[in-house]
């Protein structure tokens, strides 16, 4: 039996890279990409043919803490046009819910995020906060003026748009933003809030100069 690599995915979409592609490939984390940067589809690498010719033996696993309902479906599902992925995914609801393109779910099938994986993944994110209740993260700033802060939100209208994935914003005394994120389908937490977060966290702000000193220098 031919020994094939082992391969870090976060959805059975990484398979076959779906769009009619059904050629033997896989979409990978390498071990020296920080999760992180994964979340933004950054430092992912593409492998073409990892399946050798004939007879394979697959074993999958979603881990210690990974969804089964993200693993299970890449068990069921017999490899398709669009390759095994996009059958799998339409399984995890991916396919199904177009307007949410990030990790590719946001239905009621949307696999949530162990309390494990939340605490991991928020410590990547150090503008951010979890909730007590664990179901929600929340980014606060004060910023400039309002223009500035109306600025900051439209940019991630719009973000939130082109992803499919929408947080609740709030401006308060006129230049306070906060910005809440959780996947509504399912009342908590899931990879797209996440991914979402991190991607946020790149649209620049005007800050106000008096809480930028309080709350030292935001990258
Ligand atoms: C139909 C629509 O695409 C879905 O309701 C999307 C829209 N944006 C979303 N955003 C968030 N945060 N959670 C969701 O469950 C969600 N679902």
């Amino acid at each position: 039996m031919l020994a094939t690599g082992r391969y870090h995915i976060d959805c059975a979409e990484r398979i076959g890279i779906p769009g009619g592609d059904a050629t033997n490939k896989i979409q990978h984390k390498p071990l020296t990409t920080l999760p992180a940067q994964a979340m933004l589809d950054e430092g992912l690498e593409v492998t073409e043919n990892f399946l050798p010719d004939g007879p394979v033996t697959i074993g999958i696993t979603s881990g210690a803490s990974g969804p089964r309902t993200a693993a299970l479906p890449a068990m069921e599902e017999k490899p398709a046009e669009g390759g095994l992925a996009v059958k799998a995914a339409a399984r995890v609801g991916a396919v199904q819910d177009k307007s949410c393109k990030i990790g590719g779910c946001c239905g009621k099938d949307t696999p949530g995020l162990s309390r494990e994986e939340v605490l991991e993944r928020i410590s990547s994110l150090p503008n951010w906060t979890l909730s007590p209740d664990g179901a929600s993260i929340s980014r606060c700033f004060v910023a400039k003026n309002w223009a500035a802060a109306m600025n900051f939100l439209n940019e991630v209208s719009t973000l939130a748009e082109s992803e499919g994935h929408h947080p609740d914003v709030h401006i308060t005394s006129y230049r306070n933003v906060r910005v809440d994120l959780s996947t509504h389908a399912i009342g908590g937490l899931s990879l797209p809030d996440f991914v979402l977060a991190a991607k946020v966290d790149e649209i620049k702000v005007e800050y106000s100069p008096k809480w930028l000193k309080e709350h030292g220098p935001r990258e």
